[in-house]
């Protein structure tokens, strides 16, 4: 069995990835900080290094005792809104701790690398579609310091002779079809678990982040992603890297073409849930570009994926059965 390093597995993406390698053959290894991730999200028998990926000596220790034959890097701080108050956290565990990594890899000669990228590095194009080939123009460090990451791959990859597949994801939602992981941010600031907590009375409101948008409805449009369906795309990239001889650097957008506004997801988990919650209107947080919805067929042609739950009922349906389960 294939040993697969998943940074950042212990996390709400990771979890789900690592289900999702095991059911396709391949044995995860762990390496997560737990800074916001949970021991628990993971079985107790996949290998686990609680570590820091700016921590070269864990690395090496890691790559020795495991070689694995890809890495999937997820480990990265997260959140767009915070980045605009702390960007010096954002480039030193995203950039800095990525740099680490992709020099350990180069040491134990793995060079075959998966990276977590963002919708975020598109910024404010003002366009119905994104694709991968518009320039990046983030609106927040968070954008930024992936966007960099995408810039030192591009670099191992023709100096090093790096694999690499650098996969966009726009927003990341939903929960383990079969209920055995969710999401479980712990301050949450996503809009969809805010809102279902917001259902099950665990928060007095939902607040609008800007109502005044160049958009249908005044409110941010945003692609959302099952998370099921995210970690399929890992495990097809994977596949792709590990069995073709002359790789390119490839970027591949990870969404389903299909925005919503925030009103239209309140509106949704409202009638999903069949609990109508108060909603106020904000001002705009800093750093959100109004509307970012992905050109998928750059993923259905290179590694044959097509999102299975293709519209935002299934995603929210997914993740408030996870809320009653976990809360029950
Ligand atoms: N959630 C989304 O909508 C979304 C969208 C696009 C891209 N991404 C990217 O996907 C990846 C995973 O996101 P997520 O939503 O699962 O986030 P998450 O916070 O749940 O998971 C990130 C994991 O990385 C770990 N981590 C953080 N810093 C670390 C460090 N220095 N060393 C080791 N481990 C560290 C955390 O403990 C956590 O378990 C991130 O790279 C993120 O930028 C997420
Ligand atoms: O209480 C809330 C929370 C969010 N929003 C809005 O909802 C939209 C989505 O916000 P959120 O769920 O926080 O996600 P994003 O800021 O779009 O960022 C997510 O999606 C990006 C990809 O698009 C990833 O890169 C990030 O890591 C991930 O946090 C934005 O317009 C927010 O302003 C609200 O109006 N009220």
């Amino acid at each position: 069995m294939q040993n697969i390093l998943v940074t950042g597995g212990a996390g709400y993406i990771g979890s789900h990835i690592c289900l999702k390698l095991r059911e396709s053959g391949y044995c995860p290894v762990v390496f997560d900080n737990l800074s916001n991730g949970h021991r628990d999200a993971i079985a107790p028998d996949i290998p686990f290094i609680q570590a820091d990926i700016r921590d070269s000596e864990k690395l090496d220790r890691t790559f020795s005792e495991f070689q694995p034959t890809a890495v999937i890097h997820m480990a990265a701080l997260i959140e767009a809104g915070l980045s605009m108050h702390e960007p010096s956290k954002f480039y030193n565990v995203n950039v800095a701790g990525s740099l680490n990594l992709l020099d350990a890899m180069r040491r134990h000669d793995c060079l075959h690398i998966v990276f977590s990228s963002t919708a975020a590095v598109y910024g404010n194009a003002g366009l119905d579609l994104l694709d991968e080939r518009l320039p990046v123009r983030p609106e927040n460090p968070y954008g930024r310091s992936k966007a960099m990451v995408e810039t030192m791959l591009a670099d191992y990859f023709a100096i090093y002779g790096f694999k690499a597949i650098a996969l966009r994801y726009f927003n990341a939602a939903g929960a383990d079809p079969k209920g055995r992981a969710g999401e479980r941010h712990d301050p949450e600031t996503h809009l969809i678990p805010l809102a279902l907590q917001a259902a099950a009375g665990l928060r007095s409101e939902m607040k609008i982040f800007g109502g005044d948008y160049n958009t249908p409805d005044g409110t941010c449009i945003r692609d959302y992603i099952h998370v099921d369906d995210l970690a399929d795309a890992h495990v097809k990239a994977v596949q792709n890297l590990t069995s073709r001889k002359n790789t390119t650097f490839e970027i591949i957008n990870i969404g389903t073409g299909k925005g919503y506004s925030v009103k239209e997801i309140i509106e949704l988990c409202q009638s999903i849930t069949g609990q109508k919650f108060p909603v106020s209107l904000k001002p705009r947080r800093p750093g959100d570009p109004a509307k970012l919805v992905a050109d998928p067929a750059k993923a259905k042609v290179l590694l044959d994926w097509q999102p299975k739950y293709g519209s935002a009922h299934d995603i929210i349906k997914h993740s408030w059965n996870f809320y009653m389960k976990t809360m029950s």
